[in-house]
């Protein structure tokens, strides 16, 4: 479904509840099947965490996780050290081009039993469940920090626990250090230096609650909302000063565009006043990949140079993110120029107006341009695709006074 999207007030201001962090959520519903005694609170309502849910209920058959790569990854760790299960682990056309072979490399060294159904290196697998005795692993850590946050999610499980060698440099780290700090606080100890994890094994852990922060990724098209606005107040809940989410790096980088975020008991309050704005911003977002098409579009819309590097992963992600941001921006009537691991964005004075933007199945296109529209009325094309990770978005942008119009050509 189209959605036609404007805004006419000056002022910005709302409250909102954003559901958990998806990467969270999945992380703890892994754990949570490998001890039971686990419960959550603040579960993410994202199409991925349920896809997650209703995977983790099966034992044989096929299993179809649409556009989930956390759930591709972690599922494909987990059923691999599931003895006696018998699964096809597959995912929508999109998924079926996002490589999974250095994970199913790992888990076989470990003894899996894994084969490639349609192409070597994609899904999807043919995971005939095992237990895994080994303890020492090596995985290439700069294609996609999700192999080893499903190698580390199994580890505790396995006899002897898991020594994991990360090969080359490593990539999206705080997600890394995520996995971590989730299994300490459950009580399982492990450590990261240097290039090496090692994951203690854990029998049983008895019940414990995890309170799962709201997503920061969520969170940062309310910073670009912010950002783009002349003035702005608005309330998200629920927050911690000290989150695992690397997207929170967010509040520190919208400084540059005036945003201020300050804590009122668990929620934050991003404060927009008019302010001189930067000519430029140049950001490496290696360890942020996910906020990169937020952070690109507020540049666009406030006429501001940008370059953001460390941009490798993008290109595997729900699309070529790279492209499509390239794409999608050029129609504004931007000039853009991408490189495998950077963007590079050059100011505009106007926008072109009455755009409509291309969504390429990725949650994050639409989410990313929507905020566009306090400057130009615009168009979205695909809006269902918010659900991936958001799927309140679009009534939250009304909440904060968006008139949105949908239709169905
Ligand atoms: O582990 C996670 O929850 C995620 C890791 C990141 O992927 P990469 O490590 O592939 O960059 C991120 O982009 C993704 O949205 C979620
Ligand atoms: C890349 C993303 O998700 P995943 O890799 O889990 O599909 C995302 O949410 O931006």
């Amino acid at each position: 479904m189209k959605i036609q999207l404007s805004h006419s007030q000056k002022h910005l201001k709302g409250e909102l509840q954003i559901t958990g962090s998806k990467s969270e959520s999945n992380r703890v519903l892994i754990l949570q099947a490998l001890y039971p005694g686990i419960s959550l609170e603040n579960l993410s309502n994202s199409d991925d965490s349920r896809v997650m849910q209703e995977a983790l209920l099966r034992n044989s058959g096929t299993v179809d996780i649409h556009h989930a790569g956390t759930a591709m990854r972690f599922l494909t760790a987990y059923f691999a050290a599931k003895k006696g299960c018998e699964v096809i682990l597959t995912g929508s056309k999109r998924m079926k081009e996002r490589p999974v072979k250095l994970l199913v490399e790992a888990l076989k060294e470990l003894g899996a039993e894994i084969s490639y159904l349609e192409h070597d290196g994609f899904p999807p697998l043919k995971i005939s469940g095992k237990e895994l005795r080994k303890s020492f692993v090596s995985v290439e850590a700069n294609i996609s920090s999700q192999y080893i946050s499903a190698l580390m999610l199994i580890a505790p499980s396995l006899p002897e626990g898991l020594e994991i060698q990360l090969e080359g440099k490593v990539t999206s780290t705080p997600y890394i250090e995520m996995t971590l700090e989730l299994l300490h606080f459950l009580g399982i100890e492990g450590n990261f230096t240097g290039n090496k994890i090692k994951i203690q094994p854990k029998k049983n852990l008895g019940s414990k609650k995890v309170q799962i922060e709201s997503d920061w990724s969520s969170a940062s098209y309310f910073y670009s909302l912010a950002a783009i606005s002349e003035t702005a107040d608005l309330k998200l809940s629920n927050y911690r000063k000290t989150s695992l989410q690397g997207d929170s790096s967010i509040a520190e980088i919208y400084k540059h565009f005036g945003v201020a975020t300050r804590f009122e008991g668990n929620s934050i309050i991003l404060e927009k006043r008019p302010c001189k704005k930067p000519r430029r911003i140049i950001e490496n977002l290696q360890n942020a990949p996910d906020i990169a098409q937020t952070i690109a579009v507020t540049c666009l819309a406030l006429g501001i140079e940008c370059e953001l590097n460390g941009l490798h992963t993008l290109k595997i992600k729900e699309t070529d993110r790279l492209v499509a941001l390239k794409t999608e921006m050029e129609k504004l009537g931007a000039r853009v120029t991408i490189t495998e691991d950077s963007l590079q964005l050059f100011p505009l004075k106007t926008l072109n107006k009455n755009c409509s933007i291309a969504t390429y199945n990725d949650h994050r296109m639409a989410m990313a341009f929507a905020p566009l529209a306090l400057k130009v009325p615009l168009e979205i094309e695909d809006s269902g695709v918010v659900s991936k990770s958001y799927p309140g978005f679009w009534e939250d942008l009304e909440q904060v006074g968006f008139s949105l119009v949908k239709s169905s050509k």
